[in-house]
């Protein structure tokens, strides 16, 4: 009798990985599993054995055995020097045409690296975003693979059949391009959530300390909202935070935890990444350094000692103009929130140029529209734009989000101000708003700016009435002006 082998393996059985190893043998696969430590390969076999066919390994030898040739395995560790080790270990026990996949998240320079090496030796190599956390994993997560276009054949219906299903019933996964473009969308897919998540975290404290609401209210609104174009994971979560209250103390769940936002890397990756593009996603920045100023602890205690001067944080309204507030908070979220998105779509452009890969945006926003955290009922306008091919070089020029902008435009210019007036910090708000008002000018200030690099460096500058390269000789009399001719 043959021994059965598994169609696939997966190494590391922490939230991610286990859930993954279920969710693909309920949907038909043979899954070997792999843990450093033991205790959670026999608990996976324990507590989740019956769910499909499982072959559980305790060395790497017995692992890679008990896999059908070519071998496919997906590593779910810590990102980083595990995954590292991981590779190199697999890539020692395996053969040419062998697919390796890291599932984590991973810069996309590493994975570029990796896939040449791997490459070097035969080994198909194939750096996946997933998305959706533990749930998402166990029950369909977004999924955002690069790699060879060859990989992709085997993987195609795998990757299908355990994605999470957008309403259409169409699979949240396509190949998103060659080498490291699966983890390059990754990784900006977290930037922009990183923004969502900051704009949200700004409608919330404009409620509660601009308005004086409480917790258990401004979850109510933000489930009203949830049924508007709003509608969205992170909103619908964000209702639950709100509603939630500490079982310890009684008190709103929101009020037990310490405001210090922790990150992993991928925001500051993707604002790092757009900076070498460059290319402005200065919502995704201002989500980034919030986080790191509320980690600023020592600078913020003593703020509070000192009382630096301002409004004591709140909105002075009526309770007419309060409901007529709310409203305003919630269009300048929306407004917002598209240029953040027009921000990142705008990164994974840049990216695709700067890479040579051929990136589908159509079918990035598809393949987010469910699984993923970032999912929303928005992400089809995104999806339906680019298929219209009406998209020139940003989302914010499609003619629905030009007027849902344009509409929201008051209202996100009166939360703007009366959150400066009343010491509210709205970072991305503003910057949101600004980047708005900056990409309207017909003018911008940066001429200053050429003026004085001119002046102080010989920066040179341009000519808006002629073609050329100048410079004004500042230190010599009559300051007279040079053209560059080399
Ligand atoms: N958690 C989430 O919501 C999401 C996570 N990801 C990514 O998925 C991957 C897995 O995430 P998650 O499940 O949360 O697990 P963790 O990132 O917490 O990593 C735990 C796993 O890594 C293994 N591990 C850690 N250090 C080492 C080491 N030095 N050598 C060997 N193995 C090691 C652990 O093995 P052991 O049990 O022996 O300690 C365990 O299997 C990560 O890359 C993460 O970035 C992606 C999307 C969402
Ligand atoms: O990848 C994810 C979702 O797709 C994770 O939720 C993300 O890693 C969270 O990032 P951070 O810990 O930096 O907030």
């Amino acid at each position: 009798m043959t021994e059965e082998k598994a169609n696939i393996g997966v190494v590391g059985l922490a939230a991610m990985g286990a859930a993954l190893s279920r969710n693909l043998a309920r949907n038909g696969n043979t899954v070997a599993v792999f843990n450093r430590s033991s205790w959670r390969t026999d608990e996976l076999i324990k507590e989740h054995g019956e769910e499909g066919k499982f072959i559980p390994a305790h060395t790497l030898e017995e692992f890679v055995n008990s896999l059908e040739k070519p071998r496919t395995v997906i590593i779910m560790v810590k990102a980083g020097a595990p995954t590292e080790a991981f590779i190199q270990k697999l890539a020692d026990l395996f053969e040419p045409g062998d697919i390796i996949i890291d599932g984590g998240n991973t810069y996309f320079k590493d994975t570029m690296r990796r896939e040449k090496e791997m490459a070097e030796r035969g080994i198909h190599f194939v750096g996946c975003g997933i998305s959706g956390g533990e749930q998402g994993a166990l029950l369909g997560p977004s999924m955002m693979p690069g790699g060879p276009e060859e990989s992709w054949k085997k993987l195609g219906p795998i990757f299908e059949s355990i994605a999470a299903k957008a309403e259409d019933g169409s699979p949240c996964v396509t190949h998103i391009g060659e080498n490291g473009a699966g983890h390059f969308v990754k990784m900006v897919h977290n930037g922009i959530e990183y923004a969502d998540m900051q704009l949200i975290a700004e409608s919330y404290d404009l409620l509660r300390r601009g308005l004086g609401l409480s917790p258990a209210e401004i979850a109510d609104i933000f489930d009203e909202w949830n049924k508007t174009e709003l509608n969205s994971y992170l909103i619908e979560i964000t209702a639950e935070v709100l509603h939630h209250v500490d079982e310890k103390t009684g008190k709103p769940f929101i009020d037990i935890i310490k405001d210090q936002a922790q990150m992993k890397g991928t925001g500051t990756w993707t604002v790092q990444t757009a900076l070498d593009l460059p290319v402005p996603v200065s919502a995704i920045a201002e989500a980034v350094f919030a986080r790191g100023l509320s980690e600023r602890v020592e600078q913020r205690e003593e703020a509070q000692k000192n009382i630096l001067a301002g409004p004591t944080p709140h909105v002075e309204l009526s309770d007419e103009e309060k409901k007529a507030f709310i409203e305003d908070v919630r269009h300048a979220l929306y407004a917002s929130k598209i240029i953040a998105y027009a921000q990142g779509f705008d990164e994974i452009s840049e990216g695709a140029r700067q890479y040579n890969w051929t990136i589908d945006l159509g079918a990035v926003a598809r393949i987010w529209r469910a699984g993923c955290i970032i999912r929303a009922q928005f992400l089809n306008r995104i999806s339906d734009a680019y298929d219209s091919g009406e998209i020139t070089s940003s989302l914010v020029f499609n003619p629905y989000f030009k007027k849902s902008l344009e509409e929201a435009q008051n209202s996100w210019r009166n939360v703007v101000a009366k959150a400066a007036l009343g010491g509210i910090p709205v970072p991305a708000f503003s910057s949101c708003l600004s980047y708005y008002d900056a990409l309207r000018s017909d003018r911008l200030p940066a001429a200053l700016i050429q003026g004085q690099r001119d002046l102080f460096g010989a920066h040179t500058y341009g000519r808006v009435d002629k073609p050329g390269v100048f410079h004004t000789l500042w230190a010599e009399d009559g300051q007279h002006e040079v053209e560059e001719t080399r």
